[in-house]
């Protein structure tokens, strides 16, 4: 049985959801409806979308929710009042709720920066992690997992490349990786020249040949940024030298990431690209709960193909490795530089190309603070994050 359940000798397990209203939370939602003997939903938290919020409280039936946003705090109060569901509003209440005593697993689903600090609070109440909100770690890898290590709190990744290399390392633990691949989709815009990448829209960006994903993630999937985040995050997750990770482009999204060990051995996790599982298994790891999910058919499959990745033409896979070199906040200003843009392109403020062409110049100017500590990377965040809105 599962240490988690064991520990606190309980049958369930108490789920925290931080942005419940996205892609992955909403998928999230499904699957812990699936298992109600499995898992007791206890907090699920939102930031604008206070419909969505107050439709899925009503349905999953949560002990607490947490609109981010305070302008809607009333709504979603008067909303739920007569269901019996707390609610709380404000940033602050996401690092709040995460420490609850029946909160076993907090899953981080909300995008950006603003996952960092309620992972921390997480962390330091020893709660599990089910990690998606990559950016933490890009962010703040150093910090992160020196301090699960010292709570001793797990962090099993949602991510599907690194749920696929978390998934081909369940009993091998022990044995030392030599590489990993991270497969890359390569995006809409795969093969295509900087002349043909002049005039792209936010709208071609937004259609990736995959996943259905949130806004952020679609377009770092356009620009490869979503690859270079991924880099560093295995970093991380599974203590690697910046050299032992590579990216295969494999348009298929089949094969969702490769290990391979000292004995040249190679592992590989595949199946139909659906958040799902890698969901599931980051909230029951070490069990695997039998699903409905469609099953891969290999005759709908019979070319899985793999190409070398552009980082010349989609310049943010190299600028993430730079970072990745580089250490200390040098991810955390490239990261802080692409919310900008990102948010800047989807406003239709700057062109595609901008975007890494901005999140380079950023993080050149913001200064490099080796093995920071949390204040550094607020500090950082805020000055880079001023740099890329003046360079747009
Ligand atoms: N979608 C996917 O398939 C995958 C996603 N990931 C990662 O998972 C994370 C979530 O992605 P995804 O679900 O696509 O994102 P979405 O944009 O679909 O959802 C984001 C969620 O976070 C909430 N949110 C947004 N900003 C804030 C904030 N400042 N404070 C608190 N909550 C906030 C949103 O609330 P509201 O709706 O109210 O705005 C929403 O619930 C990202 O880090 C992404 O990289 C990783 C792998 C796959
Ligand atoms: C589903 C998932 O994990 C995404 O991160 C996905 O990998 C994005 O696809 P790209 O490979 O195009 O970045
Ligand atoms: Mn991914």
């Amino acid at each position: 049985m599962n240490k988690d359940f064991q520990e606190d000798k309980k049958t369930t397990k108490g789920i925290a959801i931080l942005g419940c209203t996205g892609s992955i939370g909403i998928q999230a939602l499904e699957v812990i409806s699936n298992y109600p003997d499995v898992f007791d939903l206890e907090v699920i938290t939102a930031n604008n979308n206070a419909d969505l919020l107050i439709q899925q409280a009503i349905k999953y039936k949560p002990n607490t929710v947490v609109i981010v946003n305070e302008d809607h705090y009333e709504k979603v109060k008067t909303a739920l009042w007569e269901h019996d569901i707390h609610v709380y509003a404000g940033k602050e209440s996401l690092c709040q709720v995460v420490a609850f005593e029946a909160v076993d697993t907090v899953l981080t689903a909300l995008v950006g920066y603003a996952g960092l600090k309620p992972t921390i609070h997480a962390i330091q109440a020893n709660k599990t992690l089910a990690l998606a909100n990559k950016e933490t770690l890009v962010v703040a890898g150093e910090l992160i997992t020196e301090m699960a290590r010292k709570h001793g709190v797990n962090i099993y990744p949602v991510d599907s490349e690194h749920s696929a290399i978390f998934q081909c390392l369940v009993g091998e633990f022990h044995n030392k990786i030599e590489k990993i691949y991270l497969t890359a989709s390569g995006g809409p815009f795969r093969g295509w020249s900087t002349e043909q990448l002049e005039n792209v829209k936010p709208e071609q960006a937004l259609k990736h040949p995959n996943w259905e994903m949130g806004a952020k993630i679609t377009i770092d999937s356009a620009t490869l940024m979503n690859k270079g985040l991924e880099v560093i995050e295995a970093k991380w997750l599974f203590g690697l030298h910046p050299d032992q990770i590579d990216v295969i482009v494999h348009p298929q999204s089949i094969i969702h990431s490769i290990i391979q060990f000292e004995d040249g051995s190679m592992k590989a996790q595949m199946g139909l690209p659906d958040m799902k599982l890698p969901i599931q298994y980051a909230l029951t790891y070490p069990e695997r709960l039998k699903t409905n999910f469609p099953r891969f058919n290999f005759l709908d499959y019979p070319h899985l193909t793999f190409e070398q990745p552009d980082s010349r033409t989609f310049k943010n896979l190299a600028l993430a490795y730079k970072a990745m070199e580089l250490g200390g906040t040098a991810a955390c200003a490239l990261n802080a530089a692409n919310e900008i843009t990102v948010q800047a392109f989807l406003d239709k403020k700057i062109s595609f190309l901008s975007i890494a062409d901005i999140n380079e110049k950023t993080m050149n100017a913001v200064e490099n603070i080796l093995h920071p500590k949390y204040e550094d990377y607020v500090a950082v965040d805020q000055e880079a994050r001023d740099k890329a809105i003046s360079f747009l």
